[in-house]
């Protein structure tokens, strides 16, 4: 048996969470020969409904369920742990953008960035869910002195998940004949879903899907506002996507890249494209298979793509102007 990975999920008793937690104990994560140990960090008042999802994944007796742990502590929730999935905060509203979250949010990923770097170990990888997930990635990243930035990371693989949907219903193929789908810039809704460098079994995505209004029109448009219509229809944030779409990036950063293709993830962009130096963005990223990543290279960017990431990068900017006081120089 191998040694079992330990995983922290903030916000476990959550929608999110409730969808997440299964899904890791089961071996969807980390695949069906991983153990693993779950540290589950809720705010006092949920931790009586944490109790009972604990009870609950007490009952599906998991084989590679090491250990359960649930805590309302930060230090405790995060002690020697090699993931920290950041879910917990609160969810918008109908009628709201992600950044109107920045004001309610953003302060509870000061103190989790300080838990982290106090008591995780030393490979932790982070990666945040709870919205504006870049910009509260930013505040976890910089509030956590002694930890690399390239360890934290936000989510943006239900961006992706959602517009290879699309393009796969549009030129009626499968999902899983779309590749080299990036999501670049925010989570939010001036990402750019780019599909100029989207494949469909290999062949270039424009060569097949020919409708280049739809594209650059409703295609876009649809991703970008997903996350609100599923607010409209369900009467609350997408849940079970998002927990697969968790259970996607973290199986993408811990396992080697298909050749040619890529994923979306925030990262903290080391200046490629242009983007500046520092902020959690989102571009094309390759596992390696030493387990390291890196940003895909030399990857066309035309003047549309140039300016939707341009516009999207702007936000980021703004974003991280308005949470300052959160950032420690
Ligand atoms: N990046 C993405 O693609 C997506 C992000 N989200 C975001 O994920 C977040 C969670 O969504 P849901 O699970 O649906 O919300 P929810 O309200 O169902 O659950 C959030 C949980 O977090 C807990 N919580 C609040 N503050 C906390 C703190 N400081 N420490 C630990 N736990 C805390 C709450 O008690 C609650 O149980 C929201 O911000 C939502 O907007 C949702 C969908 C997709
Ligand atoms: O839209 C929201 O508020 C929840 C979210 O991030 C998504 O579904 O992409």
């Amino acid at each position: 048996m191998k040694e079992a990975i330990t995983v922290s999920v903030t916000g476990a008793a959550g929608q999110i969470g409730y969808a997440l937690l299964f899904r890791i104990a089961s071996g969807s994560m980390f695949g069906p020969d991983q153990p693993v140990n779950l540290r589950l960090i809720e705010i006092e008042p949920g931790m009586a409904a944490l109790e009972g999802v604990i009870m609950e994944l007490d009952d599906c007796a998991f084989p590679l369920l090491n250990s359960v742990h649930g805590t309302s502590d930060l230090e405790d929730g995060f002690k020697d742990t090699n993931w920290a999935l950041l879910v917990g905060s609160v969810p918008r509203k109908a009628g709201m953008e992600r950044n109107d979250l920045l004001g309610i949010n953003g302060k509870i990923f000061t103190g989790q960035g300080q838990a982290i770097a106090k008591a995780a170990a030393p490979n932790v990888r982070t990666l945040v869910v709870g919205n504006p997930c870049n910009t509260n990635a930013l505040i976890a990243m910089n509030n956590a002195a002694g930890v690399p930035n390239e360890q934290f990371f936000a989510m943006t693989r239900l961006d992706e998940n959602r517009a290879k949907s699309q393009l796969a219903a549009k030129a009626g193929v499968h999902s899983s004949d779309v590749t080299n789908l990036c999501i670049w810039g925010n989570h939010s809704a001036t990402q750019y879903p780019d599909f100029t460098n989207a494949k469909i079994k290999g062949q270039p995505l424009t060569s097949v899907i020919t409708d280049q209004n739809w594209l650059e029109g409703e295609f876009i448009s649809t991703v970008q506002q997903r996350g609100a219509a599923i607010i409209k229809a369900r009467g609350a944030s997408s849940a079970a996507s998002a927990a697969n779409a968790v259970v996607d990036t973290v199986s993408s950063l811990t396992t080697e890249t298909p050749a040619g293709d890529w994923h979306s993830v925030a990262v903290c962009s080391p200046g490629a494209y242009g983007i500046r130096e520092g902020l959690i963005a989102s571009m094309p990223i390759r596992t390696n298979a030493d387990g390291s990543w890196s940003v895909v290279e030399r990857v066309p960017v035309d003047e549309f793509s140039q300016g939707k990431i341009d516009a999207t990068i702007n936000e980021l900017l703004e974003e991280r102007e308005a949470v300052k006081d959160l950032i420690p120089a």
